[in-house]
């Protein structure tokens, strides 16, 4: 177990050996991690069936990692989806995928949302398949872990178009059509937790992603009039292979990164698809405007500055408060 050394009654002098997660921590009986028991994820639809029936949902990045698992989960709810992005032939494979499995029809169309022609065109098409949607889920994203005296113009360019102009585009386009034709939608930005902390490492996404937020709430305010609502998810960490395999290619960081999640797990797709239905379903016709943060509680406990001290032991807590209570004065 733990070793605490009392060299002198000086807190600096407290050597704790750290605990991995083979050990047990403390006599609390807990392993790192394994308080993920007490947080299972449940992976079926939430909602109740037909939510979404004749509804029309448009995902971008809906090919791929947790803009797959929202268009299921929604098209298994009664809509009929659209998904958006660069390679036509991946949006295909997940379209046919997803259809067969629910019955409900799933569209792909290509679109790189950087280009603001291309999002005009890509909507005049979905005009035609489906008519204007009534859900919209920004999703598509681009990311890359890099110093930032690394990055050349091209690189920051890249990420921030697609990630706040993509957005913008794309939300654009479409509000300006529903408004002519005074239909009410819900808009849904996907960001992240270091949207609000900003992140070294990922300057150009965490720049852009707060960008989205700032344009979600702002059109939160000003386009209720016309029957729009506007809400933003912070995902926590979740493993697809997009974002692992830029963010931490070689596997190195993902202990750590769970030894500081209070739940002790990654989220999971089907976790962030069900909370992307209710927000976007008229169950939460009343939600506008909110940033919610799903991350097991990744944010706070990295924004705590006492947080390490999880790893006291309760025979360390009872040394350690011998020594503050003994201190008199200052
Ligand atoms: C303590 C560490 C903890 C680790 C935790 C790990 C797990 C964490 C999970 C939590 C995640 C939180 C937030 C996630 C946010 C996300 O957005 S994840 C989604 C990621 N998905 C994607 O990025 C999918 C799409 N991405 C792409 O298509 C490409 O990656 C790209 C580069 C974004 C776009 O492709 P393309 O247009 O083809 O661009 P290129 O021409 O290839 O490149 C454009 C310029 O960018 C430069 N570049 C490219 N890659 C890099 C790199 N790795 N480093 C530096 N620069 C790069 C490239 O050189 C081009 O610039 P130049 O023309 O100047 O050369
Ligand atoms: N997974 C995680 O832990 C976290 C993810 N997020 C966010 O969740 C969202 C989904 O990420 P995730 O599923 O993990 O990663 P993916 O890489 O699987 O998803 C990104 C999607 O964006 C699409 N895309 C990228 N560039 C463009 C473009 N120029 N035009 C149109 N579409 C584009 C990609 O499709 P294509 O290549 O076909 O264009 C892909 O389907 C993103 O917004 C990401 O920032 C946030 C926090 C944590």
């Amino acid at each position: 177990t733990c070793q605490v050394h009392f060299e002198s009654s000086n807190w600096k002098s407290l050597s704790i050996k750290r605990l991995t997660d083979s050990r047990l921590h403390g006599s609390t009986g807990l392993r790192s991690g394994s308080q993920a028991n007490f947080f299972p994820p449940l992976e079926d639809a939430m909602l109740p069936s037909g939510s979404f029936n004749n509804r029309m949902a448009l995902i971008t990045g809906g090919g791929t990692g947790l803009g797959r698992a929202m268009t299921a989960t929604l098209s298994q709810l009664g809509a009929q989806c659209i998904i958006a992005s660069r390679k036509l032939d991946v949006l295909q494979r997940t379209a046919e995928e997803i259809s067969s499995q629910t019955g409900n029809k799933v569209h792909a169309v290509q679109c790189d949302v950087r280009d603001p022609q291309a999002v005009s065109q890509c909507v005049d098409q979905i005009e035609a398949l489906t008519g204007l949607p009534d859900v919209i889920i920004n999703n598509a994203a681009g990311n890359f872990v890099c110093p930032s005296e690394r990055l050349s113009p091209n690189a920051w360019k890249t990420i921030t178009d697609i990630v706040l102009n993509g957005t913008a585009f794309v939300t654009l386009e479409l509000g300006k059509r529903l408004i002519q034709n005074q239909k009410g939608a819900s808009f849904l930005a996907i960001t992240t937790i270091y949207a609000e902390s900003g992140s070294g490492f990922v300057v150009p996404s965490a720049s852009a992603k707060a960008g989205v937020e700032a344009l979600y709430k702002s059109l939160a305010a000003e386009w209720g009039r016309y029957g729009h609502r506007f809400n933003i998810i912070q995902p926590g960490p979740i493993r697809t292979k997009g974002a692992f395999s830029r963010l931490d290619p070689t596997g190195a960081f993902e202990k750590a990164m769970i030894d500081r999640i209070p739940t002790g797990r990654l989220g999971t797709p089907a976790e962030i698809a069900n909370l992307a239905a209710y927000v976007s379903s008229n169950y939460a016709s009343w939600m506008s405007g909110a940033v919610i943060r799903f991350d097991g509680g990744e944010y706070v406990s990295l924004a705590g500055e006492f947080n390490e001290l999880r790893s006291v032991t309760p025979d360390q807590w009872k040394l350690l408060e011998a020594m503050i209570r003994k201190t008199k004065g200052s």
